[in-house]
């Protein structure tokens, strides 16, 4: 592969790796002793680009990620006529209101599932204009017809352009009448999640009743917490099925943005492995981005986890421990991580309740078992979730694939921090949420051939 079939048209301007087929990787000359701050929250940025976008008033992101998730964010804001401007991590934004500027057009939002599930309630909350919502051909793949039904619910007029639940769709702005209205949230918890953001700007109160799960209640909790810093109230009760939002209107603000605990995830995993030690010195363990749990997992697997007041440390262990079954259900994007760390404990490990992350940026079941498959350890695919059982990856002569999903490109790198010679297809893929993923693991030691 020569490098120019990068993941079908997902990349934007902020990505890195455009032109790079392949990289091979070998483990570091001496086990890691450094620190990283990691980059800006993707789902804080883009939840904060709509949200400030929707305000009355100028607000000021700091701390955002800038990476291809979030550049796609910013462009359709951009053609929607919301004024914007970035310098480094800050974004200045001139929210308006709930209308949108430019009445018409499509945009086009990469392979941001954020994206594909805030935009179209925000879209449908404004007045008058009407646009078509697209992605990559993988993120059309994505379903998004629990969300799009409650919002037609509560009077918006969306349509599909294509196969019916996925994108493209067509967005009519006729505001929201609010009321009462079901949503799934066994999928995914970004359907909730775009209603939630959407339901300040309808007529009168929407009452939202969840009709199952949630799979990842965290994030329907950081949506909550970050309207509130934009002055809105939702009302819920303590299991999370039912919610209730007035009439009201965020308010701009000048908000500084957590970094990404998902991507902490890889580099205190490298530390795991490894035997090092690595510390991350923008988050605490305080936040309330679900993937922090990780933390509790290397703990049980024998790692030495200092949490602070500005940072977190992850010593690793000689042996790392396995032998357990765990739910990973509310921080299912660290699946990928605990699978590629899986094969270096003692015993198997057995992961259950994800079966929703075969609707991800890939099928991740099947695709890690497959990678782990092809590099000798023994896997066993399960409806809901994997088993992984310990042995010495061996990476075959063909490069592996990365699925044009960025956590399979960043788990599988982890296995060559102890499997030399590990060679990965498409990396730059890690742009989606992580640009400098490989410069940030070469700069912690790991060794990085382009
Ligand atoms: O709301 C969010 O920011 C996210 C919710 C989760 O998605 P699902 O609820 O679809 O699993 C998570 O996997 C994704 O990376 C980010
Ligand atoms: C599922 C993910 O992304 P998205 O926001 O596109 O759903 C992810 O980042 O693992």
């Amino acid at each position: 592969m020569n490098g120019l079939e990068p993941g079908p048209g997902s990349r934007s301007p902020w990505a890195a790796l455009q032109h790079i087929g392949e990289v091979e990787i070998h483990p570091p000359a001496e086990p890691p002793d450094g620190a990283i701050a990691v980059s800006g929250s993707k789902s804080y940025t883009n939840r904060a680009l709509i949200i400030a976008a929707l305000a009355e008033g100028a607000s000021t992101l700091r701390g955002i990620l800038r990476s291809d998730d979030s550049y796609w964010c910013l462009d359709a804001l951009r053609k929607l006529g919301v004024s914007c401007s970035v310098e480094g991590g800050t974004v200045e934004l001139a929210g308006n209101g709930g209308e949108w500027p430019t009445p018409s057009g499509s945009l086009y939002i990469g392979a941001a599932g954020t994206i594909a599930r805030f935009l179209p309630g925000a879209l449908a909350a404004g007045s008058a204009g009407g646009w078509t919502l697209t992605g990559s051909s993988q993120l059309n793949e994505r379903p998004v017809r629990p969300l799009i039904d409650a919002l037609n619910a509560i009077g918006a007029d969306i349509r599909y352009e294509a196969d019916e639940g996925r994108l493209p769709v067509r967005i009519a702005a006729r505001g929201l009448a609010g009321g009462e209205v079901t949503v799934s949230g066994a999928v995914s918890s970004q359907f909730l999640s775009g209603l939630l953001i959407a339901s300040p700007y309808a007529r009168q109160r929407t009452v939202i009743t969840v009709e199952d799960q949630i799979v990842q209640h965290a994030y329907v909790g950081m949506t909550i917490e970050l309207m509130k810093r934009f002055g809105v109230t939702v009302e819920h009760n303590a299991a999370y099925d039912r919610f209730i939002v007035e009439s009201q209107r965020y308010q701009g603000q000048d908000v500084q943005l957590e970094a990404d605990a998902s991507t902490a995830g890889y580099f205190l995993a490298y530390a795991a492995l490894t035997g090092g030690r690595i510390r991350i010195t923008n988050l605490t363990a305080a936040t309330l981005q679900p993937d922090i749990g990780l933390l509790q997992v290397f703990e049980r697997m024998g790692c030495r986890v200092f949490c602070g007041s500005e940072g977190i440390e992850l010593s690793g262990t000689e042996t790392l421990k396995g032998g357990f079954t765990i739910s990973m259900k509310e921080m299912s994007d660290q699946t990928p991580t605990l699978a590629a760390i899986a094969p270096f404990a003692d015993a198997p490990i057995t992961i259950t309740d994800v079966e929703h992350i075969r609707k991800h940026e890939c099928d991740r079941i099947h695709a890690i078992c497959e990678s782990l498959t092809r590099l000798g350890i023994r896997a066993e695919e399960h409806r809901d979730g994997l088993t992984v059982h310990p042995g010495m990856p061996q990476p075959p002569a063909e490069a592996l694939d990365t699925y044009d999903d960025h956590r399979m490109a960043m788990s599988l790198a982890l296995i060559g921090s102890r499997a030399g010679g590990l060679r990965l297809r498409d990396p730059g893929c890690v742009s989606k949420t992580c640009p400098s993923f490989f410069d940030d693991m070469g700069k912690l030691g790991l060794r990085v051939n382009w």
